[in-house]
């Protein structure tokens, strides 16, 4: 390193901002250093050196005069030659971020400039001096009250580069805020008395990251693959099977329109700069599982295209509330109690540096629908936007979020070759097992499509290991034996055995519906968790292991429940509809039918309906919009009842052909049984809303 004497020429010296931390008698600088070239430079070496304050080579006043008299802000400003800020030395390029000694000032006299300023006084100097864009302040005259358009605005400004501290300062001080500007010179009372605010931050990041680390390895490390069986765990690395993926420009585009399937890579979704991604995929395809993996990785360190995060926040949209993401980022911080006085400083890193920071939003789909827009313009105002973001969804969710994305992928779960891989580590030593059950899915067509879903290839791996019988041909029935074989464990346990399948369902059969009712109520809420009074009648099934308590709550004295995975729910909710009186009305079906929450409901429906489904399908011609989703949607209900040629000719007019889906064919593919009369060509020409019905 080379050396630095008192004799440096001052001029060559690129002074950071931080200078301007003082202690009593001294003035703290901090130099940068260029090894090879001996001259300082901003990207090498930084030595922090303390200059008594009377040799300080700048000093003009005495050392008692106030510290603002010698380091006025317009010294670091590119345009002022005495203030060694000059182009070459410090080139702005080279900082990309406010400063943040800068960032932590601000924020803590954050409640005084809130309460004093007025921002329209520094626009014009905002925007002449290029910090800020006129629709910054279009975005800021957007917040109803003066103090919240100075929050507003406060809030950009942090994210508006090395430049925004010195510019707002000036202006402060030309506009009529002279002691606002002295009191930001002065050290924030949270980093006073300390060595720099900026080595505090450092450390509180420091400590922030390890413990998030240290919360994805534990929750994260070890899976449990059948969610009612605790004491069967696998680590991840055991169990994590790589799923084809294919990536498209934009989500909604269907598989075939899209790139070639790839067996996916983290790589792919962080090499380039900040963007936001989306990973789409049906119930159960794998997308938290992905998200999981994703935050392991980066808290093992082992992925390359990781490694550049700081931090990284996995947020489970189905846990929070919405008032803003800078609440939901808070919440995640302040959850370890070790951060807990310093959640603000933290924020204000996340916000200067959004470029270290990956969010993670798992299940989209899963916010309330009241809190979608809220959520989405919070997103788009908040520094996270220009952060790296991965959001997953089920493709029938609809948010303005989804607008955001730039980049999309779909998840399309297992290939031929890696469910073997999952089937085989799944059962370890126990290869008889795991020959025989893929022997059985290879030579069953409707199982074997069933079974490339991933949490479907659990179900199956574990009705195999429990009878090793009949499987199912049809996901209803995946569900309904998977019910069947919970609830006979669970008179085995409490020493009743029962050996028909039938008399185990019809003896719950009151509680089964008792709670598809809480389920039907959840999924109306957008809702996954519930309090234990809403259970209160239906005490038995929680014992059956069809509810689990969260993990996170164990220090609530009430632990909310919540279905073992949220598709039991849509079944459950599903068992309701079609078995209770109150459920099995056509106002039901048509409340159901068009809501785009309900498309795995309206699944199970028509399969535990079965010959009643007829009801289900007039309804569905009366209120379900044509479109390919629903056309999609359609086909798997009908797949779920094994249909017969009426209820095939109830529902064609419902579907929409304007020659990319070619229903005739579809229809004939996947019901060879069914006569072709009733399949005869219905085409609907969609030509400026006139649809033609032959
Ligand atoms: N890559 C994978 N390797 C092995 N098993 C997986 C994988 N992905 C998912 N699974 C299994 O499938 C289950 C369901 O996956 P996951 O919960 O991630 O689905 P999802 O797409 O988030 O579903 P939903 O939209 O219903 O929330 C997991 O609990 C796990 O057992």
């Amino acid at each position: 390193m080379g050396e630095i004497s008192e004799e440096e020429d001052p001029v060559l010296v690129s002074i950071d901002p931080v200078s301007r931390t003082v202690w009593p008698g001294f003035v703290w600088i901090r130099l940068s250093f260029d090894v090879q070239t001996e001259r300082p430079n901003q990207n090498w070496i930084v030595v922090v050196i303390f200059i008594p304050i009377d040799r300080y080579p700048w000093a003009e006043t005495p050392a008692s005069s106030s510290v603002q008299d010698r380091f006025h802000p317009r010294w670091l400003q590119p345009d002022n030659p005495a203030s060694g800020y000059s182009e070459s030395a410090f080139p702005a390029a080279e900082r990309t971020t406010m400063d943040p000694w800068e960032a932590a000032s601000i924020r803590g006299h954050r409640t005084e400039i809130v309460q004093s300023l007025r921002v329209q006084d520094v626009r014009s100097y905002m925007i002449q001096e290029g910090v800020m864009d006129p629709e910054h302040f279009e975005d800021i005259e957007c917040e109803r009250t003066r103090a919240l358009k100075v929050e507003r605005f406060l809030d950009i400004l942090a994210t508006r580069g090395p430049r925004a501290f010195p510019v707002f300062l000036t202006a402060l001080e030309d506009f009529g805020y002279p002691h606002l500007a002295d009191m930001l010179l002065r050290a924030p009372t949270d980093v006073d008395g300390c060595l720099g605010g900026v080595v505090l931050l450092e450390d509180t990041i420091a400590k922030c990251r390890e413990n998030l680390k240290k919360r994805y390895l534990s929750e994260y490390g070890w899976i449990q693959p059948i969610p009612w069986n605790p004491a069967f765990r696998l680590h991840l690395d055991e169990v994590y099977t790589n799923l084809a993926i294919v990536e498209g420009k934009r989500r909604s585009v269907s598989a075939d329109c899209m790139d070639k399937s790839y067996s996916f890579q983290e790589e792919w979704l962080f090499d380039d700069g900040p963007s936001c991604v989306l990973v789409e995929g049906p119930a159960g395809i794998g997308k938290t599982m992905l998200c999981h993996k994703i935050a392991y990785d980066w808290a093992q360190g082992t992925v390359h295209s990781l490694k550049k995060f700081k931090l990284v926040f996995l947020v489970e949209m189905n846990k929070i509330s919405f008032p803003s993401m800078k609440d939901v980022i808070v919440k995640i911080i302040a959850a370890d109690e070790a951060v807990d006085d310093e959640v603000e400083a933290i924020w204000d890193f996340v916000s200067s540096n959004p470029e270290q920071i990956l969010v993670i939003m798992d299940g989209l789909d899963e916010v309330r629908s009241p809190h979608k827009a809220k959520m989405a313009e919070s997103f788009s105002k908040s520094p996270l936007r220009r952060a790296f973001s991965l959001i997953t969804t089920r493709p029938e969710s609809n948010c303005p979020l989804l607008r955001s994305c730039d980049k999309a992928y779909i998840l399309e779960g297992h290939t031929v070759e890696t469910l073997s891989k999952f089937i085989k580590r799944y059962f370890r030593e126990d290869r008889a097992s795991a020959d025989g059950l893929l022997q059985r899915i290879r030579s069953n067509t409707p199982l074997s499509g069933i079974a490339l879903n991933p949490l479907n290839a659990v179900f199956l791996c574990a009705l195999w290991e429990d009878n090793q019988g009949a499987l199912p041909a049809t996901l209803t029935q995946l569900y309904s034996t998977l019910i069947e074989c919970l609830v006979r464990r669970y008179f085995e346990r409490i020493g009743q055995p029962c050996s028909e399948a039938e008399l185990v369902l019809a003896d719950v059969r009151n509680v089964l519906v008792t709670l598809g009712q809480v389920a039907f109520r959840g999924l109306e809420e957008n809702r996954m968790v519930f309090q234990e009074p809403e259970l209160e009648d239906i005490p038995n099934l929680i014992h059956v292991g069809l509810l689990a308590q969260d993990t996170w709550a164990r220090r609530l004295s009430q632990r909310p429940w919540r279905f073992l995975h949220k598709t039991i729910q849509e079944y459950l909710t599903a068992y309701y509809l079609a078995e209770s009186e109150q459920g099995f009305t056509v106002e039901q079906f048509a409340k159901v039918i068009p809501n785009p929450d309900m498309y795995m409901v309206c699944i199970y429906l028509a399969g535990l309906l079965k010959d009643r489904a007829h009801y289900f399908f007039e309804t569905w011609k009366e209120v379900r919009e044509k479109s390919e989703l629903a056309n999609n949607l359609c086909l798997s209900c009908l797949h779920e009842c094994a249909p017969h040629g009426e209820l095939v000719e109830i529902v064609l007019p419902s579907f929409v052909d304007d020659g990319s889906f070619d229903v005739t064919t579809k229809l004939k593919n996947r019901f060879y049984n069914i006569p072709t009369n009733y399949l005869r060509p219905v085409r609907h020409v969609d030509r400026g809303g006139q649809v033609d019905r032959r």
